[in-house]
Order: C-alpha cells, then structure tokens, then sequence
C-alpha cells in the first residue's frame, strides 16, 4: 500500500534559488509539492544567504553545476511539471531555456516560471540584466508566468497604474512569448481589502478576487503559488483550475500561518495542506456585478446584470437522479419513486413544446423535481420545476427571466473555477462532472475522477450538489461518500438489463449513505 502511494506521486521540479531562511526559493516550493501530494526534485540556481530581514547574498552557481543537477533529474525523474524561480544570471537562463526546448520536445510538459528578479525592498536579485533572455528564450518554453505588479511592469515594458493598464500589460507580455500571464495583486489592491489576480491567457480575462489577511508572515507566496500551480497541473488540473488552488493554497497558508513567529521580519506563508474551505478560495468576477467596472470589466459592451439567488429545491440530498430523453422513460422512472428526473432532448423535433408541456403534467402528477435541458425558454412558458443549463448557456440564457419566474436552476460545472463562477450565480444545485469516462457523451477532456470530486465537494458540504458522468452501481458507492447528495445517471439506468433493479440498487447506496450520515 505505501509503495503504491508513493509511485502514485507526480513528480514536480523545482528549478530556483535556495533561501537559507527556509521561508521562499527551493524550501517553499518543496514544501508546497509535498503538501499538495506531489514528489519535489530540486535544481539549485543560487545560494542565497537571507533571513527575515535581509538578502545578504545571492552567490549563483556556475552552468555546470546546475547543468548537471538538470540533466541527472532528467535520466530518472521526468517532471509532470516544472516550476521555475530565480535564475541568477542570463547565462542560466539561456541553460534553462536550452534544456527545457529539448525536454519538451520528447514529451510535453507544464512548465510555469515565476520571474523573481527583484526583491521586495526593491533590490535586484540577478547578476546583470536577464530581460532580453527571459523575453526571447525563455518565455518560449513555459506555459505560464507569475509576475506581480512591479515584475509585470519590468517584463512588459508598459507602466502599471489601473486595471485597464494592467490588462494591457499582460496582454502585452503575453503576445510577447506566448505564456498565459497571472498578475499577482499581493502587493497592490485595486479594490480596498481585496487581493486580486488578474489571468490572462491570449484568449480570456479572469479575475480572481480574494480577501486581505492582516499579517506580516508573507515571505515566500509568490514562490509558494507558483509552485501550487505547478503541483495542480501535474495532478492533471486545467489552468484555470491550478490558480484557482494555488491561489487558495496561498491564503490558507496566510490565514493559518499569520499568528506564528519566525524572525524579526516577515515571516514565511504556512504551508497547511490542501485548501479545502470555501473561505480560502478565490471569488471569480462576474461581468455585470458592481465591482466589476473598478476591475475594467465595466466597459466590455452590455454586460448582462448579475443575476444570483435561484429558488431553492427542498433538500440539498437531490438523490437518484435519471437524465432521460423521452416522456415513456419519465414515466417508468415516477412510477419507480424517482423523486429528481431531467428531460434531455438533444434531436427535438417539431412537437418539442408538446414533448416538455406533457414532461412538465408528469412532473406535476408525481411530484418530481423535473428539470429541463437545455431549453429553458419552453420551461418557463410550460411552468417547469427547473432548468438545467452548461457553462455556456449561462452567457446566453436569460438569467434573470428564469430567476423571475421561479424555476430552479441547475448548473453544469467541470472542475474548481467553472464550480466558483458558477456559484456566485447561487443556483439551485450545481453538477460536477464528468467523474468517469462515459459513452454517452464526450467529455474526454473533461474528467474530473473521485480525489477531485471529494475535493469540490468539501467546499460546499451544504449546498445542493449532483455528480454525473460514467456512474454505475459499481461505482456509485464511492461517488456518494465524497459527500455530494445527489448522482445523475443515463446509462446506468436506460441501458440496464433491469431498470426497476438499477434504480432500487442505485437507492439502497444512496439510503446507506445518508443513513450513515445522520444518526436517528
Ligand atoms: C445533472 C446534469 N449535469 C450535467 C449535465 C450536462 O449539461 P450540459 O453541460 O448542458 O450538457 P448537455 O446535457 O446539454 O449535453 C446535465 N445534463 N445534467
Ligand atoms: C450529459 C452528461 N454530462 C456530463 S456526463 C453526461 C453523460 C452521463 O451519462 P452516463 O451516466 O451514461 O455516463
Ligand atoms: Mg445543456
């Protein structure tokens, strides 16, 4: 059991300075892959002397010192991901840039480079320039980069003053090499009490609001995100979803870590396991909310008004829930005491009105949480329960038409950040998935497996959530312990041998579940 644990570990490198301090560099980042359950390599740029207070040296080792370290890691660990720091001199990074071109060229591999070149006090921490390195061979080879403001003003050329410059900066910096760029509002806010990351990956803008801890032990939170992000992406996380943890990695080890004392000066960042409280985690901005315009979101065309609070469903345990595609199965399903069903038509033909007005009688005759797919219009004008919308629809629908009418809704999500964006709409339930591979639908790169699920989970142990995707009787078990009070199915159901047995199995765990739950 250990060894399989143990080989189960994904292997991150850390390629950066050590701090003697033991708050920043190599010793945060080791720490950060250990905690965030990934095996931690270290290829040593600098050896640098400070304490709380003060960088006394940076002594950089020679190319072949960290050659070797590089090359002796690549013949037996091969990284899942990389995260870079300090690289002393443009000769190391011109190293770095080389070695990393060849490895990933025999396989791909995440690469995120936090551009530490300045120290807090303002102090260069290299031996001479590395912009023009950074710039053209650098950047190239990595996939993201973290700079805070003054790092974001140094790589970008451009002069940081609002959110608008800020956006431009990073667009800039991004067109430059070709890496996503989060802007890490550590050291300056936008908007008073809140600490603000900014992604912008040549594509999308995403602001990830947090909130201001009151403390001195900050030492070592750009190397300790940074370093949070690489270990998510070598767990198989998507971009968004690796901020979005490291970015809640970060502010548990703010939170948790503020009251303790190490050195006169500012102390190190805890680092105090997976984050897995909804305090710690970031708010995505909505466009339309009111603090948007005082992030720059307030001048991106009409933004629909941001609509939140949808009425309620009557138990955060929504139980067995079937998604089908025909009244007949509707009906089966009432007639077997399936209290929660979804109508979804994905080839409606011309009597859709009439397939979802005699969907709605059903619901109605038998009680149901009956929710429609995708059509959300026909569900408000035949009175529906509820709606079940995905990401995008949500750009489309109109939010505050379903609100009004008091339909619930529900809301598809695949992993933390589409979670977080979707629960600032306060829907009536939220479904994560797709937990397993499924035939019924391709979400290949979609999939979000048990560990991730219990871990979405546990930020909302009261709320309304349904896991869907390649669920089963044989699986069904496990889904359910990760705490979600409710399991969508197709196939598990409509491909049975004998539904009225799949529904009762697939009940008696739920029942189990919940029984052991709540004592009587
Ligand atoms: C309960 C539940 N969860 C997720 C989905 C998927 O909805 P969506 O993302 O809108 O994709 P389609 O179902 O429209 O293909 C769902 N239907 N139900
Ligand atoms: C509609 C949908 N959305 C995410 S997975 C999925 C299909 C689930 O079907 P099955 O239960 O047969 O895996
Ligand atoms: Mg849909």
């Amino acid at each position: 059991m250990r060894d399989q644990v143990l080989t189960d570990k994904p292997i991150v490198w850390t390629i950066a300075g050590s701090d003697s301090g033991g708050g920043a560099g190599i010793q945060a980042d080791l720490l950060t892959f250990c905690d965030l359950g990934c095996h931690g390599c270290s290829a040593i740029t600098a050896n640098t002397a400070q304490n709380t207070v003060e960088v006394a040296a940076i002594n950089a080792v020679s190319i072949e010192v960290l050659g070797s370290q590089l090359r002796a890691l690549q013949r037996d660990l091969f990284p899942a991901a990389i995260k870079i720091g300090l690289l002393a001199k443009a000769e190391q990074v011109l190293e770095v840039a080389d070695f990393l071109q060849k490895l990933r060229a025999l396989q791909p591999v995440p690469v995120i480079y936090d551009p530490v070149a300045i120290a807090t006090s303002g102090a260069g921490l290299t031996e001479g320039d590395i912009t023009a390195e950074v710039l053209s061979q650098l950047l190239p080879q990595c996939d993201l980069v973290t700079p805070n403001f003054h790092e974001l003003e140094w790589l970008s050329q451009v002069t940081v003053k609002d959110a608008e410059s800020l956006l431009g900066a990073a667009r800039q910096l991004q067109s430059e090499g070709g890496a996503a760029v989060l802007v890490t509002g550590g050291h300056t806010q936008l908007r008073l009490g809140e600490v603000s990351d900014l992604l912008w990956d040549g594509k999308k803008a995403d602001w990830f609001i947090g909130s201001e801890v009151s403390g001195n032990n900050t030492h070592g939170t750009g190397c300790t995100l940074s370093s949070a992000i690489a270990a998510c992406r070598a767990l198989g996380y998507p971009l968004r979803d690796a901020c979005v943890v490291g970015k809640a990695y970060v502010q548990r080890g703010l939170r948790l870590g503020a009251n303790t004392h190490i050195g006169a000066g500012a102390g190190p960042v805890g680092h105090c396991g997976w984050p897995l409280e909804l305090v710690d985690f970031p708010e995505i901005l909505v466009p339309g909310e009111a603090r948007a315009q005082d992030y720059g979101l307030g001048a991106q065309g009409v933004a629909q008004p941001f609509i939140h609070g949808f009425a309620e469903v009557d138990s955060s345990r929504m139980g067995l829930y079937p998604v089908v595609d025909t009244l007949e199965w509707l009906q089966r399903l009432a007639e077997q005491g399936v209290r929660t069903l979804q109508l979804r038509i994905k080839n409606p033909g011309e009597n859709l009105r009439e397939q979802i007005e005699r969907a709605v009688a059903i619901g109605r005759a038998y009680n149901l949480r009956l929710f429609i797919n995708d059509f959300w219009q026909l569900a408000i004008q035949c009175g529906a329960y509820g709606v079940h919308l995905g990401q995008e629809d949500l750009q489309a629908a109109d939010l505050a038409a379903i609100q009004s009418a008091g339909l619930r809704l529900g809301i598809s999500t695949h992993g933390f950040y589409e979670l977080l964006l979707a629960y600032r709409y306060r829907p009536s339930y939220l479904a994560i998935g797709a937990i397993y591979a499924t035939n019924t639908k391709d979400m290949s790169d979609q999939l979000q497996g048990v560990q991730k699920l219990a871990r979405m989970a546990a930020l909302l142990p009261d709320y309304p959530l349904v896991a869907i995707g390649g669920i089963n009787v044989q699986r069904a078990g496990e889904v359910i312990a990760t705490g979600v009070g409710s399991i969508a199915v197709v196939s598990a159901i409509t491909k049975a041998e004998d539904y009225k047995q799949a529904v009762a199995e697939l009940n008696a765990l739920l029942d189990n579940e919940y029984a052991e739950v709540e004592p009587c």
